[in-house]
């Protein structure tokens, strides 16, 4: 295991915006799914070193992010954020040495994710999308990190460039904990993958089960947003403008499948090969919710 969140709280201000967040990034890829304002980046911050907990730890190699040499940390773990992050004034050659402070690399770097290296003098603005998507990962990967934490990495792009953004990760090899909105994207690159609602993981569970066969009502109309890839953000059966409810399961405002019951706060229990929080899983794994 590479990094670990303990019990997690984060909050902006004194709003809790993640609840008691307990997961590992472990081999193979962790995909961490759910729709905007779910928290996900807000986790991902928190990953790297960037937002303390307010409750439980975040660890890195089994010691509290707190007591690591942030030095070293800074280097093993490295952010993808989407291209826009990119410095409009400096050469994509000088961001991609930023962090190694290695000019001669860049030619190999750019190589590896597939960019001509001619365009090492090129401004952002002057490269596609993709391109400039490439450059972020480059800039990344010069350090030779341990662990890329990638923040909707493919989402800007249009589908085709989507896919092949998606290939060049999946071919780098380096360990990753991938945020998306999209469960299509985490199911080429993460073995294991948790789905967030309103800052509480509902479901986890390795990847190929949760698209399979959802035990959340929340994960199930997630999937069966997916056709929309990088489209507009899962709806329940038209109750998407819900928010989430204060108590009780916070999906039940908008879960076509609530009943009394789930006034009260779901356990998070193992149910077929995941962990997931709701009383009303066995009938979701039927197929019988999503007729
Ligand atoms: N700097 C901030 N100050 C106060 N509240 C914030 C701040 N950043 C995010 N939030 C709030 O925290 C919650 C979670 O936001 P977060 O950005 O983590 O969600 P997300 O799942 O990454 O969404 P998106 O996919 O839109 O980026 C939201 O309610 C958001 O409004």
């Amino acid at each position: 295991m590479i990094m670990r969140a303990e019990g997690v709280t984060l909050a902006y201000g004194r709003t809790p915006v993640v609840h008691d967040v307990t997961l590992d990034i472990s081999a193979g890829g962790v995909g961490l799914i759910g729709e905007s304002g779910s928290g996900k980046t807000t986790l991902a911050r928190a990953f790297l070193g960037l937002l303390k907990p307010v409750r439980g730890r975040i660890t890195y190699g089994g010691r509290d992010l707190r007591e690591v040499d942030m030095k070293v940390f800074r280097k093993a773990v490295q952010p993808v954020f989407q291209a826009e992050s990119l410095d409009p004034r400096m050469s994509v050659g000088r961001s991609i040495a930023e962090g190694s402070r290695d000019r001669a690399a860049v030619p190999a770097l750019m190589e590896e994710v597939g960019l001509d290296p001619a365009l090492a003098g090129r401004k952002p603005h002057q490269l596609s999308g993709g391109q400039r998507q490439r450059v972020v990962i480059a800039r990344a990967l010069a350090v030779r990190p341990e662990l890329l934490i990638l923040d909707e990495p493919t989402s800007a792009l249009d589908v085709t460039v989507q896919a092949r953004i998606l290939g060049l990760l999946e071919g780098v090899g380096t360990e990753r904990l991938l945020i998306t909105h999209n469960l299509a994207v985490v199911g080429r690159l993460c073995r294991t993958s948790h789905v967030l609602f309103a800052g509480r993981i509902v479901e986890s569970g390795p990847t190929e089960d949760l698209l399979r066969r959802p035990a959340h009502p929340y994960t199930l109309a997630l999937r069966d947003a997916v056709p929309k890839l990088g489209g507009e953000p899962p709806v329940a059966r038209g109750r998407a403008e819900s928010a989430p409810a204060e108590t009780g399961c916070p999906f039940r405002l908008r879960c076509p499948l609530a009943v009394p019951e789930c006034e009260s706060a779901p356990e998070r229990r193992e149910v077929a090969g995941r962990t997931v929080a709701c009383h009303r899983a066995e009938l979701v794994l039927t197929g019988l919710a999503a007729r």
